[in-house]
């Protein structure tokens, strides 16, 4: 007879309830499957892997001891939560993870009372976590209760000045709170800045922890005994001498470091804590991201985010496209320019890659700061650059930006201070979903007094527009542009300076003119083939400017044409509101002016294909023939009207 293999633990839970009478090495083995399954699903899926894996056994724990959902888990920037969703009843669909109808890639609080409060923009978790705790002490009412409320952040996620904001808030109300720092000395690029310096040296090297516990009183919180990975004895004893850790001196006391992926130290460290801890604590957590998946943890960024994969070679899913990032034209256009200025320097928040500033990081690394995850400071330091006689081009996913907004306006616009701002990831960006669409730059930059915004039509008007921005002195500038491949259209050598305030006509038609500010051109191109095939040929136009505008290209247009029509990747409020405020002040629509402006819709677009988003956007090919047969009152084929 032969031994038939154990169903998997997994399979036996389906909520954290199910965990509860779990061994220490049920747990072990339970940690490991979820391993597992999570590698498995991220393989079909795509999405943040490495995050995850470094928080296997951390989510295991936490399920097992506290009591989720009264609990409240609540993890900093989300990306790390597909573990924490498997064990969360969303198994069954962690396959449909950030596709169309399917999961989140994110903790989402519509989507599962185990997701308390959701996520996506780094270091809430802490501040939430506070505010939730509060609510508590107040009597406030939630449908499963409020018991302990836990932030697990990253150590990356803890450089942000929102996370400092929140740890002194909580010192002071000493409220019982508990962080959990997952410490992997990894953010999407290597960590970088003091903090992340000052967290290595917390970690040991003989049995300082021992020591320090009980020079505390506080020994009977730690699990013996407490020497793995120790290797920094010595700082840790002279923070002992000068008064405790920095946490300690905001009011937190301090537990660690524990190895993350070990149950033995994390569930007695767990249930102690749940057990004794009055006001604020700190657990201080190591992990490895990418823990557990040979290919992940080779990885430079250890598996962050990946393509679909094969899961046994590692190899991921290429897309195939003929044509450049626009990162990549930004990153390469941008260091060719600061080749022959040496007052060009570059900003990114923690996103090196990302922008395309690794490639000046490469050949003027001093010239080119990452700041950490500090997009507020990211552009008061470009201001100051700029106070200083440099040309910072201040490099941001559009989203990211508005962390940054009073600095924009305070610290840049208000002193019409030259800062560059390199806008990413703008309009719809795919499966990140609604937390990182890039839609409300146009409309919170082009009402910023002095301020100047372009958008590019394609790749070629990028490398001009990176250009333009480099030889424009006279206050801030930005320029913004999608994630993606480009169009595929030849690139210039050299950028040329454009015309401030000065857009172009690519078409002229007749009785419909569509004026498009950024890349959705290239579907007003397919609309306008279209729409000329039934003898409506439109005149385009390509504004490149939301600010200034071009006033003359806009009010012939509107001259011009029975009906104008504008498209942008933005919410209400940027170029067609911009517009629609010129030809109201100059009294153009009292001549008769049909005018439509195109813009997102008022609603927060869930995950999908950038071209499924845009069509829930009504802002693809056919949509814009179909918003011009409907302007024009020209009834459809097939008898609809739009
Ligand atoms: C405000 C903000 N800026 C930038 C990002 C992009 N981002 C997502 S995860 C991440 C790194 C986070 O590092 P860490 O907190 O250490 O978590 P880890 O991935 O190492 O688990 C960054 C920079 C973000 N989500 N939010
Ligand atoms: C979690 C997070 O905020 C980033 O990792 C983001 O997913 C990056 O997106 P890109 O893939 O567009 O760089
Ligand atoms: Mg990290």
């Amino acid at each position: 007879m032969t031994d038939r293999p154990a169903t998997p633990l997994l399979d036996r839970i389906r909520r954290p309830a199910d965990m509860k009478r779990l061994s220490e090495r049920e747990l072990t083995q339970l940690a490991g499957e979820l391993r597992a399954e999570t590698i498995s699903a991220v393989s079909v899926t795509g999405g943040h892997l490495g995050a995850g894996l470094g928080v296997v056994e951390l989510t295991v724990a936490l399920h097992a001891v506290f009591d989720t959902p009264r609990d409240k888990i609540i993890w900093d920037v989300g990306h790390q939560c597909y573990p924490h969703k498997i064990l969360t009843e969303r198994r069954d669909r962690i396959r449909t993870l950030r596709t169309k109808g399917g999961l989140s890639g994110f903790t989402k609080r519509s989507e599962s009372p185990y997701d308390p409060f959701g996520a996506a923009h780094s270091s809430t978790s802490i501040s939430a976590a506070l505010g939730l705790a509060v609510a508590r002490d107040l009597g406030g009412i939630t449908p499963e209760g409020i018991g302990d409320t836990i932030a697990v952040i990253g150590d990356g996620a803890m450089s942000a000045g929102m996370a400092f904001e929140a740890m002194n808030n909580a010192g002071h109300l000493k409220k019982r709170l508990i962080v959990i720092l997952n410490d992997n000395e990894m953010s999407i690029a290597p960590p970088v800045g003091a903090l992340s310096s000052y967290l290595s040296r917390l970690y040991a090297e003989a049995p300082f922890q021992e020591l320090k516990a009980a020079a505390k009183g506080a020994v009977s919180l730690l699990p013996e005994p407490f020497r793995e990975r120790a290797k920094r004895a010595k700082d840790m004893l002279k923070g002992l001498a000068v008064g405790g850790t920095l946490f300690e001196s905001l009011g937190f006391s301090y537990v660690g470091p524990i190895d993350g992926h070990d149950m033995g130290q994390l569930l007695p460290v767990l249930r102690t804590v749940r057990d004794r801890a009055t006001g604020p604590i700190l657990i201080h957590v190591l992990t490895q991201k990418g823990k557990g998946y040979a290919p992940a943890e080779r990885a430079r960024d250890k598996g962050h985010a990946t393509a679909k994969f094969d899961v046994m070679t590692g190899e991921q899913a290429k897309a195939k496209s003929n044509a450049p990032s626009y990162t990549k034209v930004f990153g390469e256009t941008l260091v060719k320019l600061a080749a022959e200025d040496s007052r060009i320097c570059a900003v990114t928040a923690a996103m090196p890659d990302g922008t395309g500033l690794n490639l000046f990081a490469e050949r003027f690394p001093s010239r080119c700061f990452d700041v950490g995850i500090a997009e507020q400071h990211g552009v008061t330091f470009s201001a100051g650059l700029a106070a200083g006689g440099m040309r910072p081009f201040c490099a941001l996913y559009s989203t990211f930006l508005q962390r940054g907004y009073d600095q924009v306006v305070h610290d840049v616009a208000i002193q019409r201070l030259a800062v560059r701002f390199a806008i990413d990831r703008a309009g719809l960006v795919g499966a990140d979903g609604a937390t990182h669409a890039g839609a409300f730059d146009i409309a919170f930059l082009a009402n910023l007094p002095g301020f100047v915004v372009m958008a590019a039509a394609d790749e070629s008007e990028l490398v001009h527009m990176v250009a333009t921005a480099a030889s424009y002195d006279e206050g801030p500038i930005a320029f913004r542009y999608p994630r993606g491949d480009g169009t595929g259209v030849e690139l210039p050598e050299t950028g040329v300076p454009l015309e401030i305030g000065k857009g172009r006509i690519l078409r002229d038609g007749g009785r419909v003119a569509i004026l498009s500010f950024g890349t959705r051109l290239a579907e007003v191109e397919k609309a306008a083939e279209a729409l000329a095939a039934k003898g409506i040929a439109p005149t385009v136009a390509d504004a490149r400017f939301a600010k200034p505008l071009d006033e003359e290209l806009i009010l012939r247009l509107a001259r011009d044409h029975e009906a104008l029509i504008t498209i942008e990747e933005g919410a209400v409020g940027g170029f067609g509101s911009q517009v629609a405020q010129l030809l109201a002040e100059r009294g153009v629509f009292d001549g008769g002016l049909k005018f439509r402006s195109m813009v997102l819709p008022d609603v927060f677009i869930d995950q999908a294909s950038p071209a499924d988003m845009y069509a829930v956007a009504g802002m693809n090919a056919e949509q814009i023939e179909a918003k011009v047969l409907g302007v024009l009152d020209v009834a459809r084929i097939g008898g609809k009207r739009a």
